[in-house]
């Protein structure tokens, strides 16, 4: 008889932090899982009483605000065996590090937060163990596996969306109406270009990826070595994605015949010549949003639990 698989007796308890598009539709993703009774999941917004009406069966909310029917953020924490980040990359700055220091496990969508050293280190610090989703984007296997040998030269993204979806509140009159008087058959305008730190500072809903794939190709440190940061595996992790963010380079383009968000990557070196292209469905609940990067969290959430 084969031995049945050693599911955890009591369901896990997963906190999500933030209920948009990404949170709805992992909560989505993952109904089998709660209704198998092997999670129970609660969700964390600023304003509970805008999300009321657009509950997701079984899914209870809390709050990060100021809200008083329901559960603070400290209440749904305490209970929680997994943090869930999809809501931004400044609420992942502020909740991930005392998620972490509390010893409990993060998976982190905004992945953008690791491009501030600080930020990164303090992720990187335990007890928690932080989960890096890949998000809309991958070929990750093969991308670490070249970098970890020395592999690498260079990294490129270059990541092509709609005008009208890359409009930040920064951007000048002028520059806002450059985005929004593209339309198809106009040349794609390129609105950044160069490192992910500067990339994610300016377009911090848009290029998470790209730290994404720093991450990706950090590389290791030689066990021999180490990397040269002097204090232990946490720095020296950190050290590795500051060199990597240092490499990557990233274009970031507004092209108005893209009906879908498109990634291209090429990564090139001694261990070869890789090319790989994502052009994601769309989400079903913001279509300025790659579907593709909750179906990857729905499968980091189950990597970092364990289940099937
Ligand atoms: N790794 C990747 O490939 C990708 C990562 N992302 C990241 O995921 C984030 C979420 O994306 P969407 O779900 O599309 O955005 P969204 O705007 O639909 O949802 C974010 C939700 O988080 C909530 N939120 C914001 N601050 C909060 C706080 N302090 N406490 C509690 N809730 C808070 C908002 O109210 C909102 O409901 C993006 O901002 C981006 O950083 C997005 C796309 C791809
Ligand atoms: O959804 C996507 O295509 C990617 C994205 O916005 C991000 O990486 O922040």
């Amino acid at each position: 008889m084969p031995t049945p698989p050693a599911y955890p007796a009591e369901p896990a308890r997963v906190l999500l932090l933030g209920f948009g598009a990404i949170g709805r539709h992992v909560a989505t993703l993952l109904a089998p899982e709660r209704e198998a009774g092997l999670l129970r999941m609660c969700a964390a917004e600023r304003e509970v009483a805008a999300h009321r009406d657009r509950a997701v069966p079984g899914v209870e909310l809390s709050t990060t605000g100021t809200d008083t029917d329901c559960p603070t953020w400290a209440e749904a924490l305490a209970e929680a065996d997994l943090v869930v980040e999809c809501a931004g990359v400044e609420p992942a700055g502020e909740y991930g590090p005392q998620v972490i220091a509390a010893g409990m496990d993060l998976v982190l969508t905004s992945v953008g937060a690791l491009a501030d050293p600080e930020t990164a280190l303090r992720l990187l610090a335990g007890p928690g163990r932080l989960w890096v989703t890949n998000g809309a984007i991958g070929g990750f296997d093969v991308l670490g596996a070249a970098a970890e040998a020395g592999g690498l030269d260079a990294v490129r993204i270059r990541t092509s969306k709609l005008p009208t979806s890359l409009l930040r509140p920064w951007m000048t009159d002028q520059q806002e109406a450059q985005l929004r008087s593209l339309s198809p058959g106009d040349d794609p305008v390129t609105v950044f270009s160069g490192g992910p730190a500067g990339a994610i500072e300016q377009f911090p809903a848009n290029v998470n990826v790209a730290v994404g794939l720093a991450w990706a190709t950090r590389g290791r440190a030689d066990p021999a070595v180490g990397t040269g940061a002097g204090v232990g595996p946490q720095a020296g992790q950190a050290e590795l994605l500051r060199r990597s963010l240092e490499r990557v380079r990233v274009e970031l383009v507004a092209d108005p015949a893209a009906g879908r968000s498109r990634h291209e990557i090429l990564a090139t070196g001694p261990a070869g010549r890789i090319e790989l292209a994502f052009e994601s469905a769309p989400s079903p609940e913001n279509p300025k949003t790659s579907g593709l990067t909750a179906l990857s969290v729905a499968r980091t959430v189950r990597g970092a639990l364990g289940l099937p």
